[in-house]
């Protein structure tokens, strides 16, 4: 299965690598006349300094304009995190509580229902599922959660349960991952988030992690979700005790299952929120406090550079990274603003400051403000609107189904102090 319309169009473009040393130029003109750009010329890329920086750019801006010309696109979503409850441990994770303390929380499957309907109501076609991995938790909720919310709301699609989420309910049924994963697609479930991906490096998990799955059970477990026809998203979480050789070597691993599987329909850079994650207070002598600047850049513009006609949607975190940075990315590689999310509370729950929604309207603002053309998605990238006219009438069937003004919905979730309340 392939998510993405490939553009692969191959022509060197010299505006682009001009001014570029010979090594990182030889590079950039082997990626822009279709060739494949190594893990070791990924690592070069990232290193790149002066001039060379501004030539990665420019081929990731044009590599992105072959792939998906001037639309940009998002999806109306809505976040359910079902429970924060979670002894994992991640030592980069700021959203996991004990069961006692205040802040925990736990949903029903009717609780579930109440917020995808919510959703529904304001035009969501997605709900984005994800939960820690509470330990008194039976491992048929997965598929609860799946049949409660399909049977209320048979339209909306189900993008939910991270591949560490999938390994704990089939290893609590003592099923395999593939039947446990089709039984899960028999019941409802639609796509994965590629979360759990972090560093897919087993010296960098060490340092993040304890018990979290392996590199390999991440890769297995994602092989298995496409060969039984559950697309999934794909990520990197970038900015703490990482380095440019794994960042490259994660990006061609991805692009190595890609190209059997065709599986993934995007690559989603989350940079590290260091605030209030135990990973960095407990060690801020070794642990970075997220991505600087100009690796925010570069991670997206090589992500672009090295998955051209792979993967062809790069989409920018705005709720890691802000509206305003994220709407730079759009010249760095990237295509896709992600989802209007309604309740974001990973990124907040480590101390990030961005909300927990953004609106529609705003998307095509930003989108529009950029020079694009604003689209909206499903989940799986397939076109539902384009907004190429500057009527503001255009905008009126975007949020709500029951014909009420979406910004009105705000008031139904009134913003919140970020780190006053660590799950919604
Ligand atoms: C919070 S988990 C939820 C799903 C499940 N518990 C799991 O770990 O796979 C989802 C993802 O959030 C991301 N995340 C968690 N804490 C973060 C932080 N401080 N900064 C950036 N991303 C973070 C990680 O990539 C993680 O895999
Ligand atoms: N970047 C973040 C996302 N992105 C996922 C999208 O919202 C959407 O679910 C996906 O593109 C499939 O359509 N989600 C988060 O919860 N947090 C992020 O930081
Ligand atoms: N939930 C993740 C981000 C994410 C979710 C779903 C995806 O498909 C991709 C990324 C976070 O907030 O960090
Ligand atoms: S990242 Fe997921 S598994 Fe790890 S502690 Fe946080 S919620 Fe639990």
């Amino acid at each position: 299965m392939t998510y993405q319309s490939t553009t692969r169009q191959f022509a060197c473009d010299p505006a682009a690598v001009g001014g570029a040393s010979d090594p990182i130029r030889a590079i950039l003109e082997k990626a822009l006349s279709g060739g494949e750009v190594s893990t070791d010329e990924g690592v070069a890329l990232f290193r790149a300094q002066g001039a060379d920086i501004d030539a990665v750019y420019r081929t990731a801006d044009t590599l992105r304009r072959r792939a998906n010309g001037d639309r940009v696109s998002f999806v109306v979503n809505r976040n359910i995190n079902f429970t924060n409850i979670c002894y994992m441990g991640c030592k980069f994770c700021g959203f996991a509580k004990r069961a006692e303390d205040k802040s925990a929380e736990w949903l029903e499957p009717a609780q579930i229902v109440e917020r995808a309907q919510q959703a529904w109501d304001r035009g969501a076609t997605e709900v984005c599922i994800q939960g820690g991995l509470h330990p008194k938790m039976e491992g048929t909720y997965y598929r609860e959660i799946i049949r409660a919310i399909k049977t209320a709301l048979p339209g909306m699609h189900i993008h939910a349960f991270s591949p560490f989420e999938i390994w704990y309910g089939a290893s609590k049924t003592k099923m395999s991952y593939r039947d446990f994963l089709a039984d899960l697609k028999e019941a409802g479930l639609d796509s994965m988030p590629g979360t759990a991906a972090e560093i897919l490096d087993t010296e960098v998990r060490m340092q993040l992690t304890t018990n979290k799955l392996s590199a390999e059970r991440w890769v297995e477990i994602i092989r298995t979700a496409h060969e039984v026809g559950i697309p999934t998203t794909a990520t990197i979480m970038y900015g703490h005790v990482d380095a440019p050789e794994h960042w490259a070597a994660h990006i061609a691993l991805l692009r190595d299952i890609q190209k059997d599987t065709g599986g993934f329909t995007e690559l989603v850079p989350l940079s590290f929120v260091h605030t209030d994650s135990p990973l960095y207070a407990q060690n801020p002598d070794k642990v970075r406090p997220g991505p600087t600047a100009r690796e925010v850049d570069l991670m997206h513009a090589v992500s672009r550079i090295m998955l051209h006609g792979w993967i062809d949607n790069i989409q920018v975190s705005w709720t890691k990274l802000g509206a305003a940075r994220a709407q730079q990315m759009l010249s760095r590689g990237v295509n896709d603003l992600g989802g209007t999310l309604m309740n974001e509370s990973i990124s907040r729950a480590a101390g990030s400051n961005h909300g927990q929604e953004i609106t529609a309207r705003e998307l095509v603002r930003m989108i529009r403000a950029a020079g694009r053309v604003p689209v909206r998605r499903n989940t799986i990238y397939e076109t539902r609107e384009v907004f190429e006219h500057h009527d503001p009438e255009e905008l009126a069937p975007l949020v709500d189904r029951k014909g009420r003004d979406p910004l009105a919905f705000l008031e139904m979730f009134p913003e919140r102090p970020a780190r006053a309340e660590a799950a919604q």
